[in-house]
């Protein structure tokens, strides 16, 4: 397969060593100093492209390559805001669109055991639920997409939760009303590739569960098998589509 790699950073270089592991052949490196190179890629040249740049980079990425009919697996988190135009201009094009916070098949696992222990702690409403997210200093969004799937995945199964909240870095607890919001801490730190806790918090104990990635070892895998996933479909999927149900 011809992987065309748009953002050549930390996830698209692990991404582009996956892929040559798995026999594939990179068609191009496309990072913010060599965009223009899109332009002059041949249509023919790409069987699947790979997004994942930068917040505020990867809507027109993701269009300009819908346009040109090829199918996108986007990793890029905090774009969100414009995921309906996105999906409807696959379908107009009638093109193939995969989309997923986390890529790592230990994440999904996590979002699954998330929403079953929220829908367990329905009926014990003296645990606050919260949540922290830990990343790199380099990470420019927060809270991180993976927060926000997991947000979602508890507002889903415990009616008492309306939003999520973000606090921020030094910001103190005192200011957020987490009343009806699941609250998400989120802190940067070093290199770390990424860390997600859920905690239950009653007046005498806490349950918590973790997810630690060691690398970007499982996200790249996971984004090169979506790729191989996708090619030759077309539609709209995510992860669930590719691992299947938990049933
Ligand atoms: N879904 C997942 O599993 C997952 C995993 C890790 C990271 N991410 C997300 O992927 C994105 C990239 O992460 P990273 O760690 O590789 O970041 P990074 O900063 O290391 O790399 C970003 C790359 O995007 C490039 N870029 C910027 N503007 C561009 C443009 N207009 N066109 C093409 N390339 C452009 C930069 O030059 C850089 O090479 C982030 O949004 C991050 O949150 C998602
Ligand atoms: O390094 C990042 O940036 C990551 N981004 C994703 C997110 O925002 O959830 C996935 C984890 C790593």
């Amino acid at each position: 397969m011809n992987i065309l790699l748009l953002g050549y950073g930390k996830m698209g270089k692990a991404i582009e060593q996956l892929a040559l592991d798995r026999g594939h052949q990179i068609a191009a490196r496309i990072d913010a100093n060599n965009v223009d190179e899109l332009e002059t890629t041949s249509s023919d040249a790409v069987d699947v492209v790979i997004e994942f740049s930068s917040p505020e980079s990867a809507f027109e990425n993701i269009k300009y390559c819908l346009e040109r009919g090829w199918p996108v697996v986007c990793g890029t988190t905090g774009w969100l805001s414009h995921r309906a135009e996105i999906e409807q201009l696959c379908r107009d094009k009638k093109g193939a669109f995969f989309y997923a916070s986390n890529y790592s098949i230990g994440v999904n696992l996590f979002f699954r055991l998330n929403k079953t222990l929220a829908k367990f702690m329905r009926q014990y409403p003296s645990y606050q639920v919260s949540m922290t997210e830990v990343h790199h200093t380099e990470k420019k969004d927060a809270p991180s997409g993976t927060a926000i799937t997991l947000a979602e995945g508890i507002l889903e199964q415990l009616p008492t939760k309306k939003r999520w909240v973000n606090r921020e870095g030094d910001q103190p607890q005192s200011l957020i009303d987490s009343t009806d919001a699941v609250e998400i801490e989120s802190l940067r730190e070093g290199t770390v590739p990424g860390t997600h806790v859920i905690r239950y918090d009653s007046e005498v104990d806490q349950i918590e569960i973790k997810h630690t990635a060691h690398s970007r070892q499982g996200f790249a895998l996971g984004a090169v098998v979506a790729a191989e996933w996708l090619n030759g479909r077309e539609g709209i999927f995510g992860m669930d589509d590719l691992l299947g149900s938990d049933e």
